[in-house]
């Protein structure tokens, strides 16, 4: 019985899962969280993946580790392997207007985001890395002078397990290198044009490793030092490249790691006609493909997945967090909030929420705000309120439907995962928005569980991850609703009238 751990560290928190390589059992798991705010200094990152680990009973007895990580975060490093400043997270838009600059340099409008869309599989908005360093060239010339390597937040924790080895061992996997902005899932290859556009020159980046390829050994003095780096055995090494030195006899293998979406399609064993909808900090939609995909509007996201294939993916800002907002205005907590929304009417009698509260990805607007529209003496109410919240978020995510559909996904099956998909009323309502059946696995870690199976196929070898069944999934079916997004999209255009990209 070989056990295999997987990790997600996303944007509120860091999970463990310990699993059975063979079977997928499910062994032990912990978790820790991550400070808020769009900046962070990867070493909160690090403190909370020990801190889950030992939640999680310690990794003594595991084979394999994989690490799954919100996408995109810019991780700058100097020549000592020392963080130069705060990462900048997927969700932090002050990098919007270097967004615009650089498609703008590839060619007016439609031209420039086609050259992109075909360049790096995606059109640049503020989440992806190139556009960060953009900013950073160009708002901190300091730090960007010290930048010798650039890195995402699952690559720089994979490397910290292996002992920091130098810069030169950092590692990588396609899913994560496709939202970096300079690297093609077409061709498989970096683009160092792209990455010295952005910053202005080459700096080292990891290398992408195929998906079931090793990123090296854990280092067993890793996770027994202090937090900081640099300090003694816990911080950047010897600079050497390949595997840390001091390993263990067990010889514990590191996967090659992935971004959080593509791993959550490891851990539900996403297949053709599969969609999945999670509900997290990010809302998003996606499904896995044997083509890239490129879409010059920019809605969609042409990444690559954990196995080979690729993985179109719509992305939004507002999602779990719409959640969190509503109960705090309405002072309830979570539970009670679904039982509100599912207490009025489908639609809200016409209350509804466009929930931009962190500004908005797709449709690319950084500076828009949320809105209310469609208040009356009757729909002033907490349950009105809490409908229009999920209906709110659930319409942005068929807006993503809508645009994967569109670049010809197959959508025979809909799966709904994420902590936001805990809420009775996000699982009951989304068939009404959606217009279609969705399948709710039982609420778990579908990301660490992805990296975990990621691991076992390190461990194990073959051509594919071993099956892990799925078991437990519910249905829940009703009656599409379309008046829901038809008035939400009035009042979607409205507020996209207003703050014009
Ligand atoms: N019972 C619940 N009902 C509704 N939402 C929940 C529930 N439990 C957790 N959540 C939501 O889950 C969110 C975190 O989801 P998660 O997928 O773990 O985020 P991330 O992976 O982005 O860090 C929180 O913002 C919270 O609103
Ligand atoms: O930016 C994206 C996808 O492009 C986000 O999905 C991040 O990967 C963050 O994920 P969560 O923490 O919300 O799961």
């Amino acid at each position: 019985m070989p056990l295999v751990a997987g990790i997600d560290s996303s944007t509120q928190s860091c999970k463990v899962v310990i699993r059975d390589a063979e079977t997928g059992a499910l062994v032990r798991q912990g978790r820790a969280p991550h400070p808020d705010g769009t900046e962070v200094d990867p070493a909160a990152w690090w403190a909370a993946l020990r801190a889950a680990v030992a939640e999680a009973g310690g990794l003594a007895d595991v084979v394999a580790i994989s690490v799954a990580g919100q996408q995109h975060g810019m991780v700058c490093l100097d020549e000592a392997g020392e963080v130069v400043r705060p990462a900048l997270l997927w969700n932090d838009t002050r990098s919007a207007g270097a967004a615009s600059d650089l498609v703008a340099e590839a060619g007016d409008g439609e031209a420039g985001r086609r050259a992109w869309a075909e360049a790096a599989g995606s059109v640049p908005v503020a989440s992806f890395t190139a556009t960060k360093l953009r900013w950073l060239a160009r708002h901190e010339p300091a730090n960007a002078a010290r930048v010798a390597a650039v890195c995402l937040p699952h690559d720089w924790l994979t490397w910290r397990l292996a002992g920091a080895p130098g810069l030169a061992a950092l590692r990588t996997d396609r899913g994560d290198a496709s939202g970096t902005g300079y690297w093609s899932p077409h061709t498989g290859d970096y683009r160092w044009d792209l990455l010295e556009q952005a910053l202005g020159r080459r700096v080292t980046v990891p290398t992408v490793l195929g998906p079931a390829e090793p990123a090296g050994r854990l280092d067993p003095r890793a996770l027994a030092g202090a937090d900081g780096p640099g300090s003694g055995a816990d911080g950047p090494g010897s600079g050497a490249d390949g595997p840390a030195p001091g390993a263990g006899a067990a010889a514990v293998l590191l996967g090659p790691g992935t971004g959080d979406n593509a791993a959550a399609a490891l851990g539900v064993g996403a297949g053709p006609g599969d969609v999945v909808v999670s509900v997290g900090t990010s809302g998003t939609v996606f499904a896995v493909a044997d083509t890239p995909a490129a879409d010059p509007s920019g809605t969609v996201a042409g990444f690559a997945d954990a196995t080979g294939r690729f993985l179109p993916l719509v992305c939004t800002l507002n999602a779990a967090r719409v959640l969190d907002a509503a109960a705090t205005l309405l002072g309830v907590d979570l539970t009670e909030l679904a039982e509100l929304a599912l207490a009025a009417p489908p639609g809200a009698d016409g209350l509804v929420m466009v929930p931009y509260l962190e500004g908005e990805r797709t449709p690319n607007r950084p500076d828009a705000t949320g809105s209310v529209h469609g208040l009356t003496l009757r729909t002033s109410t907490p349950a009105h309120l809490a409908r229009a919240a999920v209906e709110g978020l659930l319409c942005a995510l068929a807006d993503g439907l809508d645009a994967l559909r569109a670049q010809g996904a197959r959508v025979d099956r809909v799966l709904l995962v994420g902590g936001g998909a805990r809420s009775l009323a996000v699982r009951r309502i989304a068939p009404q928005v959606f217009g279609c059946p969705v399948v709710a696995p039982p609420a778990g870690e579908y990301v660490a569980d992805g990296a975990a199976r990621q691991a076992a196929w390190v461990a194990l070898g073959g051509a594919a991850p071993p099956s892990w069944p799925l078991a437990g999934a519910q249905e829940y079916v009703a009656e599409p609703v379309p008046a829901i997004r038809e008035r939400y999209a009035r009042a979607r255009d409205h507020v996209l009238d207003q703050f014009v990209a």
